[in-house]
């Protein structure tokens, strides 16, 4: 099955989607992930949604928001940035802006005079600083190759950092078994109490909510999408009455269920 996952060749997605298949392209955006999956264009994709230090990937969020696609599998993977150069003297940092906020602190005080560059992938900031010897990178040690000196490991601003990545099917493939579910809520709505009157569903039937995320709708100012994860399957009887009532809350606006799956650690 063909999966398509953030490239060049060498992200962290890139080695996250190594355990869904070996059958992998590359895009350089993460919108374009979700949609040559919603098209019907590639099996799986995989798309990092959240990190532990700099928290949620907003893009992933509205590409989700927006398009009909399945979640099948969440895969969650630690993350060891390295700095990559041609030499230790470099005038720019080029990497994602995820891996540029996670590496914040350690740039500012062993480089405080370089500028920073945002680039669409780790990868792809390693290219850069293949190509040109006044631009360092960070990203997957493993990248560096023959012609990149790895100047520094372990430069994120915590021990603990750690990506979660969503691989995602067609609709068709939606699946109601698995230990986590996924739904966007769009309200469409607003009163005192609306956040309340959506988490009591799950409150009442002891349904453990394991992300709360909102984001703006892009109708108005003030207006939101709410994604909600929860530690319960869509098999389950109470999951199934937790979400006939957000839809009752809902009827404005939608609910949008992208489905029921398992949580897998890769290194
Ligand atoms: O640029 C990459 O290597 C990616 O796979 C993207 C991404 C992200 O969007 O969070 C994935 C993991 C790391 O947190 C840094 C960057």
């Amino acid at each position: 099955m063909r999966a398509l996952t953030l490239g060049p060749d060498g992200t962290y997605s890139h080695r996250a989607a190594k355990s869904v298949t070996d059958d992998i392209e590359f895009v350089e955006s993460v919108t374009g992930i979700v949609e040559g999956v919603a098209g019907g264009e590639y099996g799986r994709g995989v798309v990092p949604i959240e990190n532990s230090i700099e928290g949620s990937v907003t893009e992933s969020l509205d590409a989700l928001a927006d398009r009909n696609v399945a979640i099948v599998r969440e895969i969650v993977t630690p993350i060891q940035h390295a700095l990559l150069a041609q030499t230790g003297e470099f005038d720019v940092v080029a990497s994602h802006p995820q891996a540029l906020a996670q590496c914040r602190n350690f740039l500012s005080e062993e480089y405080p005079s370089a500028t920073t560059e945002a680039v669409a992938s780790t990868a792809r900031g390693v290219e850069r600083a293949r190509e040109d010897p006044t631009v360092a990178a960070i990203g997957h040690p493993a990248t560096a190759g023959d012609d990149l000196q790895v100047l520094a490991r372990d430069i994120q601003d915590s021990t603990s950092n750690a990506t979660r990545f969503l691989v995602l099917a067609p609709e068709s493939e939606r699946s109601d078994a698995g230990g986590k579910s996924t739904v966007i809520v769009y309200p469409n709505t607003n009163f005192p109490g609306l956040l309340l009157e959506m988490l009591e569903p799950f409150a009442d039937r002891d349904i453990n909510l394991s992300r709360v995320e909102s984001r703006p709708s892009g109708e108005r100012l003030g207006d939101y999408v709410f994604h909600l994860d929860f530690a319960a399957g869509l098999y389950e009887d109470r999951t199934r009455g937790a979400i006939d009532e957000l839809r009752d809350i809902a009827t404005h606006g939608w609910v949008r269920v992208l489905g029921s799956y398992d949580t897998e650690h890769v290194l």
